[in-house]
């Protein structure tokens, strides 16, 4: 008997870790507006997910199908290995919802204790001091929410999300009220959650913030996946840029042949395929001199996630 309850519980140790998300198949409708269509991704134990896309992409959406706020017409959710709909998976999860508002009578250490009995777990004081300090409110945590700018109830939304030790996080654009300072808070905060292994799901329009603490980018586009992948996989794409003057036609058709060429002024960019190796760039350069071309300068680069995201939803090929 022991010796199968032993195995029984091998056997559950051997299993991979369980997302902290799993979505499958995600649709919803209002009315003739078609808000989400077939929506499905993972995010992977202590990964940070940035949710991309344009205004009405359906970002929010999915969230608030995600959390149990809005019922899918169709699709299905695990949070951290449970149903979408099994309290014991909700208690771990934090929230930052795009529209925040607190009770504006509480004050900020009100607002936490009240989420820390909602979520029936028991926070002590001193952490959850700790968690006002950590958004940046420790001289505000015994005043009333109703006097705070919005910012600052930004920050109490912070709090509240992180306050019940979660395993996920999803902050719905969590630094649309902050200031740059506040921002950068937030970064900094994200990449500790990072280093806790807590799972993020970032939806921001900021997209270097999201290039900076992302590990993986979904781009949702007229309610569907556009693109889900790395950054190294969607950023992957990179570029030569070159400052020349003297390009001769011939020279113009030896550039155009190495990848994508775009140019303004003297300033040339080859994009390169995805399969460019590294040791054609001397060729490309001695090539351009034998034309007769002057080279000022040869930079590689990459292009950033924000002209990567562009031209997803402007339809380039990779
Ligand atoms: N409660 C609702 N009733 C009717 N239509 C809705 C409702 N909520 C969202 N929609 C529609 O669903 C689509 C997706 O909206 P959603 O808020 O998910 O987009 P989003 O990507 O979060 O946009 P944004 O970046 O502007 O916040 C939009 O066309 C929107 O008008």
């Amino acid at each position: 008997m022991t010796a199968s309850i032993d195995a029984a519980q091998q056997l559950v140790a051997d299993l991979p870790a369980t997302a902290a998300v799993w979505c499958s198949g995600l649709r919803k409708r209002y009315r003739r507006q078609t808000a989400v269509d077939g929506v499905s991704f993972t995010v992977g134990r202590g990964e940070v997910l940035g949710l991309l896309g344009p205004n009405g992409a359906g970002k929010t959406t999915v969230i608030k199908m995600l959390l149990g706020l809005v019922r899918p017409d169709a699709g299905e959710v695990l949070l951290l290995g449970r149903p979408g709909a099994d309290p014991r998976a909700r208690a771990r999860v934090g929230y930052l919802p795009e529209l925040f508002r607190y009770q504006p009578w509480l004050t900020a250490t009100e607002v936490l204790m009240l989420h820390t009995r909602l979520a029936r777990i028991t926070v002590p004081a001193e952490e959850q001091r700790q968690c006002l300090a950590m958004v940046g409110l420790a001289d505000r945590a015994g005043d009333r929410v109703g006097s705070f700018s919005k910012g600052m109830q930004q920050r109490v939304g912070l709090a509240v999300a992180l306050v019940a030790r979660p395993e996920l996080v999803i902050l719905d654009e969590p630094t649309s009220a902050l200031d740059p300072l506040g921002r950068a808070d937030v970064r900094d905060l994200l990449l500790e959650l990072k280093e806790r292994q807590v799972a993020v799901i970032l939806n921001s329009h900021l997209i270097g913030e999201v290039e900076r603490v992302c590990d993986r980018v979904v781009i949702l586009d007229k309610g569907r996946v556009a693109a889900d992948g790395t950054l190294a996989e969607l950023l992957g794409q990179r570029e030569l840029r070159m400052r020349l003057d003297g390009v001769t036609p011939e020279a113009r058709e030896r550039l155009a042949a190495a990848g994508r060429l775009t140019n303004q002024g003297d300033a040339y960019t080859v994009t390169l395929p995805p399969d460019h190796d590294d040791a054609h760039v001397p060729d490309l350069v001695a090539d351009l001199a034998g034309l007769g071309v002057r080279i000022h300068s040869v930079e590689p680069g990459r292009i950033s996630l924000e002209e990567r995201l562009l031209g997803i939803l402007r339809g380039d090929q990779a």
